[in-house]
């Protein structure tokens, strides 16, 4: 078989960017994989080594972008084709999605989008003969599409409509409409710092959030910023990095993180001062929070194993247990936007069996006296209230400790009426949009009686 063909010397500049996103785009709606899967690791695009790191992030703001208005791109679509999207060339259609994505919502001329996306279906076999239809549709786009794209944003199509019906029932109407705007804008960059936030928010151009976590909107590899060779800091957004905290000061004791990789709790814990063992299922996970880890020169111990089944029937030897768990993550959707097409509600009670087996294994591993802290990212009440209030029921030795509002910065509207930590995608405003919002998190706190 002959080896594929990312660029070519003589290519069109951007060319082999935009074939590139299309493949990834095409990997997470076709063969549903993980947009991250898919950019980095050992099954990453083989082409993305070719790009230069400018292209390489313009690439992947790309697809984020496609992804995260994909019910509106395709609601254009449908606007501006009469006879429909065709379906017997696949790359026709991300063809359009590129091509309008950039005149929508990217600094990219007009002109070059289409070009770029004319010469796109011109070099795919079967979507050769859609040359002309994406040039004339990409052209109404440029001079139509706007007033087009606000009055679909009424309908919130950017969220499938099984998590709008839920997110509406738990949350109300009103807070669903925040959270899917919310979700619809790219996410600034959050770093957790090892000292000096307001340094590091100098030298980031970026400010201090009143949680301590920098906030930036600086672009591109995060390898280039000052200050990630020396070790200095670590990405993580400010709500992710609210749950660790929780057990106050933990310098000097024993702490099993169960679901660790890639590690930013572990990293936060370490730093703190406490002595970690850091266990989680996935051992190439594992190998990436060693190496995070190893930049950030961390020392903690780690291990791979499924937590709930970690040192059979295990003696209560941990002061404290922290349980990142495994969930549906859509919480995360602003800053993983396939989430939201690549899960489905299916996956939220599978998930929710394996939340309750490693509460329940946690429970044995505390000490008496010992702190639990249980989140996840996920909006879903059954992977956060629903899997708490099982284990309350469940075991008589644990009791939940309410949250403080004054231990989140004495942000209130991020803490629940029984003292479990909430936070939405719509939380944190601010009077520049870009710097706004949080992942949606739940995080509660439970401690074994003596
Ligand atoms: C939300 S991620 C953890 C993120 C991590 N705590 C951090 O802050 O970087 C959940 C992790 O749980 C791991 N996992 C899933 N099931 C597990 C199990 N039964 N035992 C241990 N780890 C598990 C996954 O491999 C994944 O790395």
């Amino acid at each position: 078989m002959p080896a594929p063909r990312f660029a070519q010397a003589s290519e069109v500049p951007g060319l082999a960017a935009r074939r590139i996103a299309a493949d990834i785009l095409d990997g997470v709606l076709q063969k549903r994989r993980m947009l991250d899967d898919q950019l980095e690791g050992p099954a990453a695009h083989p082409g993305l080594k070719t790009l230069s790191d400018r292209d390489r992030a313009l690439m992947r703001r790309l697809v984020a972008t496609i992804l995260r208005r994909l019910g509106t791109l395709e609601g254009l679509l449908a606007k501006l084709l009469d006879r429909g999207v065709p379906t017997d060339a696949p790359r026709a259609k991300s063809a359009l999605l590129i091509g309008a994505a950039q005149i929508l919502w990217m600094d990219v001329p007009d002109h070059a989008a289409v070009d770029l996306s004319v010469r796109l279906v011109q070099s795919d076999r079967r979507a050769a003969k859609y040359a002309g239809l994406v040039n004339a549709v990409l052209r109404r786009c440029a001079r139509e599409g706007q007033p087009l794209v606000e009055e679909l944003a009424a309908g919130t199509p950017d969220v499938p409509q099984w998590l709008l019906a839920r997110w509406s029932e738990h949350y109300g109407a009103e807070t669903t409409r925040a959270i899917a705007h919310a979700i619809s804008h790219e996410p600034s960059l959050d770093l957790t710092v090892k000292s000096d936030p307001a340094h590091w928010a100098a030298r980031l151009h970026g400010e201090v959030l009143p949680t301590g976590t920098v906030r930036t909107l600086l672009q591109g590899s995060v390898r280039m910023l000052p200050g990630f060779d020396e070790g200095q800091w670590w990405v993580q957004d400010a709500a992710a990095a609210l749950p660790a905290r929780l057990f106050g000061d933990i310098a000097g004791k024993s702490v099993a993180d169960l679901c660790a990789a890639p590690g930013g709790k572990t990293a936060q814990l370490a730093a703190a001062g406490a002595r970690v063992t850091a266990i989680d299922r996935s051992p190439a996970r594992v190998a990436r929070l060693r190496e995070n880890l190893a930049r950030l020169s961390l020392k903690v111990e780690t291990g791979v194993a499924d937590a709930a089944e970690w040192r059979g029937d295990a003696t209560a030897e941990f002061d404290a247990v922290l349980i990142d768990a495994p969930c549906a993550s859509t919480g995360t959707i602003r800053r993983h936007p396939d989430v939201a097409w690549l899960k489905q509600e299916s996956d939220i009670g599978a998930l929710a069996a394996v939340q309750n087996r490693l509460l329940k294994k946690a429970a044995s591993l505390l000490r008496p006296g010992g702190t639990l802290v249980y989140c996840t990212c996920s909006l879903e009440p059954e992977e956060g209230e629903q899997a708490i209030a099982a284990l309350l029921d469940a075991e008589s030795s644990m009791r939940r400790q309410p949250i403080d509002p004054a231990e989140v910065a004495g942000l209130a509207e991020i803490v629940t009426t029984d003292g479990a930590l909430r936070t939405l995608p719509c939380h944190l405003p601010h009077s520049d949009p870009r710097l706004a919002g949080l992942d949606g998190f739940y995080a509660a706190r439970l401690v074994k009686s003596l």
